[in-house]
């Protein structure tokens, strides 16, 4: 999927909003474990109760290798699913990848060809080789930490280098990699306060930002701040929608929850 095409998705659907596909088997409804594949069963309840107020999933890898190969056969299930019923659907791999040259050549494949993601999320720690094999994939796009939601953001992504702040130099440098047209960033919500100096370094790119809900980012202030004209912005939010209800009613409660949100975001969009 291009940018344009998100951006249509976006504006038809009066919603930027991105559910986090983070699945613990700790958290669904019981009478789910007796199915043959809890995980895509939960999954596919909650993409159909949620799927017309959303415009992007993102599974977070982690939920499904944490299974083995039974979690791996549940994301493939999910990716399908998603690609076979929702192709208008924007599909973040989240699996924060990164590696030397011909290590990320393998994992760029893995989540574009094998599973048919329309991006993945990436560490830049390594590098611009670390990063460009990710890059070189037409229509695929790299979703690349700047600075992320948590505490631990404040360890080494503000640290000042040689005159400014790590992640800026994440953001500068990076727009100098060749097909760098197919980056994204990771802005944590609960880092609004940085987005306004972050869009004067990056305008036109997609921020992904993750933390509102569960880690108590604020929605407005994302928006104040890092709307472009173009939104610009995917707000992902996981535990706060998925886990609404732990009950038989999950999947309503999740697109409640949903409806919420895309009604913030569709005031936002006409104000
Ligand atoms: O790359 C991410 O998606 C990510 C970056 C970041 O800075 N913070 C962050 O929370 N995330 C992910 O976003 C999701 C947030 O989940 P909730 O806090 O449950 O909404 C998780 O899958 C995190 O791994």
């Amino acid at each position: 999927m291009t940018t344009q095409q998100l951006t249509q998705q976006i504006k038809k659907k009066n919603s930027f909003l991105c559910i986090g596909l983070d699945v613990d088997l700790n958290k669904i409804p019981k009478h789910l474990l007796s199915e043959e594949d809890p995980i895509f069963a939960f999954n596919k309840a909650i993409i159909d109760a949620t799927h017309h107020l959303c415009v992007a999933y993102k599974p977070n890898t982690a939920f499904y290798e944490a299974y083995g190969l039974k979690g791996w056969k549940s994301l493939e299930k999910t990716i399908n699913y998603l690609n076979e019923n929702h192709p208008d659907i924007f599909t973040i791999a989240d699996s924060k990848r990164g590696d030397i040259g011909n290590t990320s050549s393998m994992y760029a494949k893995a989540f574009f060809e094998d599973l048919a993601f329309d991006s993945v999320t990436v560490a830049p720690y390594m590098g611009k080789d670390s990063v460009e094999p990710f890059l070189a994939f037409e229509n695929k796009h790299t979703i690349m930490l700047a600075l992320t939601s948590n505490e631990g953001a404040f360890d080494f992504q503000t640290k000042m280098v040689e005159g400014k702040e790590l992640y800026k130099h994440v953001l500068e440098t990076s727009k100098s990699w060749k097909n760098s047209i197919n980056l994204m960033y990771v802005v944590g919500a609960t880092k609004a306060e940085y987005l306004a100096d972050i869009r004067t370094i990056v305008p036109d790119s997609f921020l992904l930002v993750p933390g509102v809900g569960a880690q108590g980012g604020n929605l407005q202030d994302v928006c104040k701040y890092g709307m472009n004209d173009n939104v610009g912005l995917l707000i992902n939010s996981s535990r706060g929608i998925i886990y609404a209800s732990q009950s038989e009613d999950f999947a309503e409660a999740a697109s409640q929850k949903a409806k919420e949100l895309q009604e913030q975001m569709e005031t936002i969009l006409n104000s």
